[in-house]
């Protein structure tokens, strides 16, 4: 069954079951992934097999972005002609291998990454994919890293804000990490923030589930609503994809 709309599409009903709807988003994603991207990089033994087995083998957890995922930081970056990107949690470096790609060969990007493990993995997973400009990787917690009077987060000169930031470290910090970006940025750059959804449970109140920390993403989203547009335009996004909803 279905509903028709006058001359629009005709839409599933609410009520729609396994057999009225049986696409999935996994197979979307397959088929969207071989239209869109790289087919060596695709391929089996291509560089994202490579980058899963070291994960894998590493003992890492599986939670980088989607390859379209990061394939669509990539276009966002291109858009805005980014130069100079920061990436606030590496892992394996999946994500910053799609940023690392959109930039010009004078590009500069960073990337922050607590655990010695992820850090060399990522390494590892940089020359495999043979970037140029090659990521610079940080090792350490990475509010510290970004506060260190000392280091190279301290005093960025006007002209060397980056024009694009990725959040996606522990969520607990969030907040701090986006009031960091926004001194980091360039007047006009971007942000984004990834696991700004958390399964929905940013509309629940904070105790429904306690293992999932919201209480950083709300923070950031009271700071939001109260700046009302004064210094940053923010809109949140809820994806689907062949890992989740988020
Ligand atoms: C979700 S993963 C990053 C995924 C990666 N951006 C990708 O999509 O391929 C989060 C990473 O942040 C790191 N992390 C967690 N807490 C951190 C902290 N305080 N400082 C820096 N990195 C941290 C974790 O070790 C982990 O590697």
């Amino acid at each position: 069954m279905s509903i028709n709309h006058g001359d629009g599409p005709s839409l599933p009903p609410d009520t729609r079951t396994e057999k009225d709807h049986p696409y999935t988003a996994k197979e979307t994603d397959i088929y969207l992934k071989s239209k869109l991207l790289p087919k060596d990089d695709l391929s089996s033994g291509g560089l994202y097999d490579r980058i899963h087995r070291r994960g894998v083998e590493a003992g890492m957890p599986d939670i980088s972005v989607t390859p379209l995922q990061g394939q669509y930081l990539g276009v966002l970056a291109r858009a805005i002609g980014a130069k100079r990107i920061l990436e606030i949690g590496t892992l394996a470096g999946f994500s910053t291998i799609f940023l690392a790609r959109a930039l010009p060969t004078q590009g500069v990007i960073d990337t922050l990454e607590l655990s010695p493990l992820h850090a060399k993995i990522a390494q590892e997973n940089f020359l495999d994919a043979d970037l140029y400009p090659f990521p610079r990787i940080h090792l350490g917690p990475a509010l510290e890293t970004l506060r260190n009077p000392n280091g190279p987060f301290a005093r960025l000169p006007d002209e060397e804000g980056y024009d694009l930031i990725f959040i996606d470290a522990d969520k607990e910090q969030i907040f701090d990490y986006f009031l960091e970006s926004l001194r980091l940025t360039r007047k006009g750059g971007v942000v984004i923030v990834d696991n700004a959804i958390r399964g929905g449970r940013i509309s629940r109140s904070e105790n429904d589930n306690p293992r999932i920390d919201v209480s950083g993403l709300r923070a950031l989203y009271d700071w939001v609503e109260k700046d009302a547009g004064r210094t940053v335009l923010m809109s949140g996004i809820q994806t689907v994809s062949e890992k989740f909803w988020e």
